[in-house]
C-alpha cells in the first residue's frame, strides 16, 4: 500500500492542528475545506456549530482533567504522580470521549473523506495497529507527540509550508492593523443598520433550517404514505377483478398500481436523501437576497442556528410594528442608479410657522380635503374627509387644508372634526399636523376657519384673494387700493383672532402684475401673514415662468425673509408638477398639493409626483432638497381617495400611483429588469408601500384567523378596532370560501365597505332575484331595520338591479310613517317620509381579477322633495345628495347594499301634533326614543321640522 500526502493536504493538516490548537472553529473549517474534507455548501452554519461544539468540548474536557488533578492535589496535600498505565488509561478515556465526539458528529455531519485523507488515517491505524501487536503499551500519539511540538515551533515543516504560513500571518496581522482605523467606520455602519431597523427601513426575517428541513421530511413520508395506500388498495382491486375476468378495469387499475409503487419508491429514496444528506444545498428563501435585484439595499446575518435576513420593506412578510411604521423619520433616497448603500436619514424641522430651521427642507401642504373636492363628483363625506385626513397624518404631510368652513354646515363640522383629532394626535416625535381652513377675505368666512380650526394643536387660517387684473375688475369690481387693503386688513383680522399661522394667497398670480404683487404681499406680510402662497389659480405658466415668478417675489417683496414661499400649481397645461419643482428651486419652501393630483378643472400638482421627484432628486439635481412625507404610505392613500371619489378615475399610466406604474410589458424591458432591476425601474415599489406580491408571506385563506386578517390590514395601513375586525372577518371568510387566495384589493373593498361606510339605518339581510331573456325581472329583498326588524318585498324591474331597487323603495316607503309613543310632548310622533329619489350615479368596479372579483358599487342619489338642509351662512336651501357604497362578488348584491347605504338619508324625522292617520296611510307603532333638541326647531305648521336625523334607540 503505497501513497503520498500531497501539499495542500500538509498544510491543511497543519491548519487544522494550529485551528484546533488557536480553538478557532472557522480556522478548521477552513483548513477541512481546502484539504477537501468538508464540502462547502451554501449554508455552513451548522457544521460551524459542530466545530466549535467539538472544541467547546475539548476544552471542558482539558479543564474537567485539571480540575480533577487539583482536587487530587488539595485532597492529598502534594501532587500526585500518576503511573506509566494510570496516564496511559486516562488518555484513553479522553481519546474515547473524543473519538465519541467525533463519531456522533460524523453521524449526521456532511463529512466526505477524500481518497488522500482516508489514506493518511488509514496509514496511521495500521501503524498503530502494528505497534500495538508488537507490544501492547504502543501509544502512536506518544509518538507523535515531538512532531506535533516541533511543528508548533515551526521547526522541521517545509519551507514551502512555512513561508505560505508566514505570509498568511503577515495577512492577518496587517488585516488586524487596517481594521483598528476600520473600526470607527464599522461601527458607524452598524450603527446606521440599527437605525434603518428601527425606522423600519428593513425588515427582520428569521429562517429555522432544521425546522424547514423537518416539515420537507414529514410531507415526503406524508405523500408516500398515500401512495402506498393508494398503491395496495389498487393491487387488491386489480387481482379481484381479474379472478372475476373482468380483464380491462383489471389491467387498468395494475397499470395505475405500478405508478403509485413508483411513487412510494420515489418518496422513500426522497426520504433517505434528506435524512441522510441533510447538508445538501438548501434552497434559498423566496425572497432571499440572492432572488433580490442587486440595486436592492439589504444586509444579510447569519446566527448559529438561523439564517437571518435584513431585507428593505415592505416585500417581507413579517408584520412590522405599527410603531416601526408610524416613525416620522426622513429618508432621502438613493439617485436612481446607484449601488447599494444606506441612505441617509434626515429628521424633520421643528415647526414653526413662518421659519424652517433647516434651508433645504419643503414642507407639504395637502389640499385634497378642499382644493381635491372641487374636483368634479369628488364630494366627500365628513367620515370620509376624516378618514383620508388620517392617511394624511400617516403620510407625515406638514399641512392638511381641511376644507372650506365657511361653504357648509357639512364642510365645518368636518374641519373641526379634523382638528380636534387628527389635529391634536402628536406622535412620539412631536409631529402633528397642522389643520388648515380656507377663506376668503371677509370676516365671515375667517371667523368660520378659525372657528373649525381653532381646537387643533398648530391651526392655520389660510386666506385669499384674486389679484389678477381680469379677477379683480370683472369678477372682485373692486380697485387695486380696495383689494391691498382687503387683504392686509383681513389678515390682521386673522391674527387678531388669536392665529398665529395665517397664509395669504394672491389667486391668480400668475396672471398678476408683478410690481402690484411685491406691494401687496409686502403689505400682507407687514400685517402678520406667515406664509405667502402664490397660485398659478388657472395653470398657464410654464415651468420656466414660475420658477421666475417665485425668484422675483423673493427678491423683490419687502420683508419676504420673514415668511415662507408656497406653490399652489393647477394643471390645466398639464404643468403642475414641473411648476411646482421649478418653484421649490426658485425658493418656495411649501409645495401645495393633492393626493392623485385630484382637484379643479385638470386638477392639482400631485403629491405623489411632486413627492417621490423631490426624494429620487432631491439630493442630486435639486440642491438637497427634501421632504417629511413616509413615502410607503402613498399608495394607501392613492386608494383611499380613489375609492371615495370613484367618479375620478385616473389613467392607468398615471405616474407613481397608477396601475401600470410597475407593469412591464414589453419583451426587453422584461429581460433587463431580470437582468437588473435598475434599467428601467427608477423607484422601487415598495417605497411607495406598493406590494407587488406577497408570495414570501402570509397566504390568506380560508383557514386563516383573526390575527393573520388583522396583521395583513395593518400591514395595508388599517388599524380596525376589536367590533370592526370582528365584522370584518366574516365577510372576510366568506369571500375566503369562494376565492382560492383573498388579496390586498380584495381586503382594501371588503374594509372601505364595512369601515368607512356611515351606520346604515337599513341593513341588506337576502336578497333573491330571477332574470334573464324570458320576462321581466324579479326580486325578493329582506331588509332589516335600525331596530332589528325584517321587512320582506318583491318587485319586478326591468333588469336584476332595477328589481332589487325597486323592492327596496318598497320597503322603505311601507316605513314611510312609524309613531312614537315615549316621546316627550304629548301626541307627538315621527314619521319618516318617503320621497322620490334620482339616481345620480351609479359606478361599479371590479377591485380585483378574474370571474371571482370583488366588485365595489358606489350610487349617488339626491332627494327630490327633500327639505333641503340650509346654507351656513346664506341660510339658503340646498340639495343634497347622498352617496352609499357596497362590495360583494356578486354584483347585484353589491349594487343593493350601495343603494341600501344611500337611504339612510332619506327617512326624515316629522313631528305630527296630530293623529298622523290619513296623511300618508295607517301608522305603525314602533318604539323610538329621541332626545329632545330635534324638536327644538318644531314648526308645526309645514310638519318639517329638522333635516335628516336619526332617532337613536
Ligand atoms: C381658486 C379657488 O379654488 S378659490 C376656492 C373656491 N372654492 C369654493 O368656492 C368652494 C366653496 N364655496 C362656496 O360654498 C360658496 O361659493 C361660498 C359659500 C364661499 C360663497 O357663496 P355665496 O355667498 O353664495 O357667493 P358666490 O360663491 O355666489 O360668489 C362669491 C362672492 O364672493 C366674492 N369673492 C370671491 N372671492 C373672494 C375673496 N377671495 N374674498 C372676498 N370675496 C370674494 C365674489 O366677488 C362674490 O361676491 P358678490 O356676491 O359680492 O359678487
Ligand atoms: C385659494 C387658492 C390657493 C387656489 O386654490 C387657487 O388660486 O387655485
Amino acid at each position: 500500500m503505497m501513497g503520498s500526502i500531497s501539499p495542500n493536504i500538509r498544510e491543511g493538516l497543519l491548519e487544522t492542528f494550529y485551528g484546533v490548537y488557536e480553538k478557532d472553529p472557522d480556522k478548521v473549517l477552513e483548513a477541512m475545506v481546502q484539504m477537501g474534507v468538508l464540502v462547502p455548501t451554501g449554508d455552513m452554519t451548522a457544521v460551524r456549530r459542530t466545530a466549535q461544539f467539538f472544541l467547546n468540548s475539548f476544552e471542558e474536557r482539558l479543564a474537567a482533567q485539571r480540575r480533577e488533578r487539583e482536587m487530587a492535589t488539595t485532597e492529598l496535600g502534594f501532587k500526585k504522580q500518576l503511573t506509566k498505565e494510570e496516564k496511559m488509561e486516562k488518555r484513553k478515556q479522553r481519546l474515547a470521549a473524543i473519538g465519541e465526539d467525533l463519531l456522533s458528529i460524523a453521524a449526521d455531519q456532511p463529512f466526505r473523506f477524500p481518497a488522500t485523507f482516508t489514506f493518511v488515517v488509514r496509514a496511521f491505524s495500521v501503524l498503530d495497529g502494528i505497534g500495538k501487536g508488537l507490544d501492547p503499551r504502543f501509544d502512536i500519539t506518544e509518538i507523535a507527540k515531538p512532531y506535533a511540538l516541533e511543528l508548533l515551533r515551526f521547526r522541521e515543516a517545509g519551507v514551502e509550508v512555512l513561508l505560505k504560513d508566514f505570509r498568511k500571518r503577515w495577512d492577518r496581522q496587517s488585516r488586524a492593523f487596517h481594521n483598528l482605523f476600520r473600526q470607527a467606520d464599522r461601527v458607524q455602519k452598524l450603527a446606521e443598520t440599527i437605525q434603518r431597523l428601527e425606522q423600519g427601513d428593513l425588515k427582520l426575517r428569521v429562517r429555522t433550517l432544521e425546522a424547514e428541513r423537518a416539515f420537507q421530511r414529514v410531507a415526503a413520508v406524508q405523500k408516500t404514505i398515500g401512495s402506498a395506500v393508494a398503491a395496495g388498495s389498487l393491487i387488491n382491486l386489480a387481482t379481484i377483478l381479474f379472478l372475476h375476468s373482468i380483464r380491462v378495469p383489471a389491467t387498468a387499475a395494475s397499470i395505475l398500481c405500478a405508478f403509485f409503487s413508483f411513487q412510494v419508491l420515489f418518496g422513500i429514496i426522497k426520504g433517505f436523501t434528506l435524512l441522510f444528506l441533510p447538508w445538501l444545498p438548501f434552497p434559498p428563501p423566496r425572497n432571499s437576497p440572492s432572488l433580490k435585484s442587486p440595486s436592492t439595499d439589504f444586509f444579510s446575518l447569519r446566527t448559529q442556528q438561523n439564517s437571518v435576513f435584513l431585507l428593505p420593506l415592505p416585500s417581507l412578510p413579517v408584520p412590522l410594528p405599527l410603531s416601526l411604521l408610524k416613525t416620522k423619520t426622513i429618508t432621502s433616497s438613493l439617485p436612481p442608479s446607484s449601488s447599494p448603500s444606506p441612505s441617509p436619514s434626515l429628521t424633520r424641522p421643528v415647526y414653526v410657522p413662518n421659519k424652517i430651521p433647516d434651508p433645504n427642507y419643503v414642507r407639504i401642504f395637502d389640499t385634497t380635503l378642499r382644493d381635491g373636492e372641487q374636483s368634479p363628483g369628488a364630494t366627500l363625506t365628513s367620515k370620509e374627509k376624516l378618514d383620508i385626513a388620517r392617511q394624511l397624518a400617516k403620510l407625515g404631510v406638514d399641512i392638511i387644508e381641511a376644507g372650506f368652513p365657511a361653504a357648509s354646515k357639512d364642510d365645518f363640522e368636518a374641519v373641526r372634526m379634523i382638528a380636534n383629532e387628527v389635529g391634536n394626535q402628536v406622535d412620539s416625535e412631536g409631529y402633528v399636523p397642522v389643520i388648515c381652513g380656507l377663506s376668503r377675505c371677509n370676516e365671515k368666512d375667517i371667523r368660520a376657519a378659525w372657528e373649525a380650526v381653532k381646537n387643533a394643536k398648530r391651526p392655520r387660517i389660510h386666506t385669499f384673494i384674486a389679484t389678477s387684473g381680469i379677477h379683480m375688475e370683472y369678477k372682485l369690481r373692486k380697485s387695486k387700493e380696495e383689494v391691498v387693503e382687503i387683504a392686509s386688513s383681513m389678515v390682521r383680522f386673522a391674527r387678531s383672532l388669536g392665529c398665529d399661522d395665517v397664509e395669504f394667497s394672491p389667486e391668480d398670480a400668475g396672471r398678476s402684475e408683478r410690481e402690484f404683487l411685491y406691494h401687496i404681499l409686502g403689505e400682507v406680510i407687514k400685517a402678520g401673514a406667515t406664509t405667502l402662497n402664490i397660485p398659478d389659480t388657472v395653470g398657464i405658466t410654464t415651468p420656466s415662468e414660475f420658477g421666475q415668478l417665485i425668484a422675483d417675489i423673493k427678491a423683490n417683496t419687502p420683508g419676504i425673509e420673514n415668511v415662507i414661499i408656497s406653490t399652489h400649481c393647477q394643471n390645466d397645461l398639464g404643468l403642475s408638477t414641473a411648476n411646482t419643482l421649478s418653484g421649490a428651486c426658485a425658493g418656495a419652501r411649501q409645495v401645495e398639493v393633492t393626493i392623485n393630483g385630484i382637484g379643479e378643472r385638470a386638477g392639482n400638482a400631485s403629491l405623489e409626483e411632486v413627492v417621490m421627484v423631490i426624494k429620487c432628486r432631491g439630493e442630486h439635481v435639486l440642491g438637497g432638497l427634501y421632504t417629511g412625507i413616509n413615502t410607503r404610505h402613498i399608495t394607501m392613500a392613492s386608494k383611499m381617495v380613489f375609492f371615495v371619489c370613484s367618479a375620478l378615475h385616473f389613467p392607468a399610466h398615471k405616474a407613481i400611483v397608477g396601475a401600470n406604474a410597475f407593469a412591464l410589458e414589453s419583451g426587453i424591458h422584461q429581460d433587463g429588469m431580470l437582468k437588473h432591476k435598475g434599467t428601467y425601474e427608477i423607484i422601487s415599489p415598495e417605497d411607495i408601500g406598493l406590494e407587488r406580491s406577497n408570495d414570501a408571506g402570509i397566504v390568506l385563506g380560508k383557514l386563516s384567523g383573526r390575527h393573520a386578517l388583522k396583521d395583513r390590514l395593518n400591514e395595508l395601513g388599517y388599524e380596525l378596532d376589536d367590533a370592526q375586525l370582528g365584522n370584518i372577518f366574516w365577510r372576510f371568510k366568506a369571500v375566503a370560501e369562494t376565492k382560492k387566495r383573498v388579496t390586498d384589493a380584495d381586503l382594501i373593498a371588503l374594509v372601505s365597505d364595512e369601515v368607512f361606510q356611515p351606520e346604515n339605518v337599513w341593513k341588506l339581510h337576502d336578497l333573491q332575484v330571477t332574470c334573464g331573456t324570458l320576462g321581466l325581472s324579479t326580486a325578493t329583498v329582506k331588509l332589516l331595520s335600525a331596530d332589528g326588524e325584517e321587512h320582506v318585498a318583491c318587485s319586478l324591474g326591468t333588469g336584476p338591479v332595477d328589481s332589487a331597487y325597486k323592492a327596496v323603495d318598497l320597503i322603505v316607503k311601507a316605513m314611510d310613517f312609524v309613531l312614537s309613543d315615549n316621546l316627550p310632548i304629548p301626541n307627538a310622533c315621527i314619521c319618516f317620509r318617503k320621497e322620490p329619489v334620482t339616481l345620480l350615479e351609479y359606478s361599479m368596479n371590479a377591485v380585483t381579477e378574474g370571474i371571482d372579483a370583488i366588485a365595489t358599487t358606489r350610487v349617488v342619489i339626491r332627494g327630490e322633495n327633500q327639505h333641503e338642509p340650509t346654507h351656513a351662512l346664506t341660510d339658503e336651501p340646498f340639495q343634497r345628495t347622498f352617496s352609499g357604497s357596497g362590495a360583494g362578488m356578486d354584483i347585484v348584491v353589491s349594487s343593493v347594499k350601495a343603494y341600501v347605504a344611500c337611504k339612510r338619508f332619506e327617512g326624515r324625522i316629522v313631528f305630527m301634533p296630530e293623529n298622523p292617520v290619513g296623511v300618508n296611510g295607517p301608522a305603525t307603532k314602533v318604539s323610538l326614543s329621541v332626545t329632545l333638541p330635534i324638536f327644538q326647531e318644531a314648526d308645526k305648521d309645514t310638519l318639517c321640522l329638522v333635516p335628516a336625523f336619526l332617532p337613536t334607540k
